[in-house]
């Protein structure tokens, strides 16, 4: 089974540099979420305190967002902050609160000029006024934006998402607005926080952690999976392209259907 496992796992450079990656611009995925991990433990190796992984990994968004909007991907998710990353030191919590507002102002007058649409999914309500403020301005300012979705799962986890869903299910049949017998995929899918998307084509995790971590798991049932041992703040372009150029290999093995 390890064996099988560690098939998942990519090379820690990419095969092929990116001139030579043959990539079918007709099976991109069209939504790719990514869990970025390892910022952590990239920090440590440089002997840098953990925060200079999560500043690191930011440069990363950018990089990535770019080459998403170059492939034509349509949805890209970004798992920048669960439910449970409330339990680090509250210094760390304090710095990745304002990681937003720091992205954001360097990056939303070129996100607004390749027509990014900023999207966000989460608990939005727990975070702090200060990170709402500018997450909220980006959602507002790209809302007629009609190219590649950016939505960050920001105080996102997948169980509170059902429980939540299914909270508003049992209302509806106590109101009257639907009976137990009308509940089917459709009803609990339109009830999530991904009601608008369409599920992941393509999950990629870095930093060789092979875990789903309460990260969409209703959504992922059909998604293709691409693990790497490459820490997110060493995560680059060419990367990304050889998870979109695997996963076009293996839709073709599977008559990507
Ligand atoms: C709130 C925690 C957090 C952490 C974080 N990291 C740290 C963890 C993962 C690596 C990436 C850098 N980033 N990077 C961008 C954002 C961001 C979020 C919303 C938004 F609208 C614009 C940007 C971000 N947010």
């Amino acid at each position: 089974m390890l064996e099988k496992f560690s098939k998942w796992k990519s090379n820690l450079t990419p095969t092929k540099t990116d001139g030579e990656l043959e990539l079918d611009p007709a099976a991109v995925p069209r939504h790719v979420a990514i869990i970025m991990d390892g910022n952590g433990r990239w920090a440590k190796q440089k002997g840098l305190p953990r925060i200079a992984g999560h500043r690191e990994g930011m440069k990363v968004v950018n990089k990535i967002v770019r080459r998403a909007n170059e492939l034509g991907v349509e949805v890209l998710t970004l798992y920048a902050f669960s439910t449970e990353n409330w339990k680090r030191p509250k210094t760390e919590v304090d710095y990745l609160m304002k990681l937003p507002e720091r992205f954001l102002g360097m990056e939303l007058p070129k996100l607004m000029e390749e027509n990014v649409k900023v999207r966000l999914m989460g608990s939005l309500d727990h975070l702090p006024e200060h990170t709402l403020r500018a997450v909220n301005k980006a959602v507002h300012e790209t809302k007629d934006n009609t190219g590649l979705i950016l939505n960050f799962a920001l105080n996102y986890g997948s169980r509170f998402e059902m429980v939540e869903a299914m909270k508003e299910i049992a209302l509806k049949v106590e109101k009257g607005e639907l009976k137990p017998s009308d509940i089917d995929e459709k009803v609990i899918e339109s009830n999530l926080m991904t009601a608008d998307l369409k599920d992941p084509d393509l999950l990629i995790r870095t930093s060789g952690e092979i875990r789903l971590s309460n990260f969409m798991l209703w959504q992922v049932a059909y998604s293709e999976f691409w693990f790497t041992d490459v820490l997110w703040p060493d995560f680059n372009e060419e990367h990304f392209t050889e998870a979109v150029s695997v996963y076009q290999k293996r839709a073709r093995r599977f008559g990507g259907v």
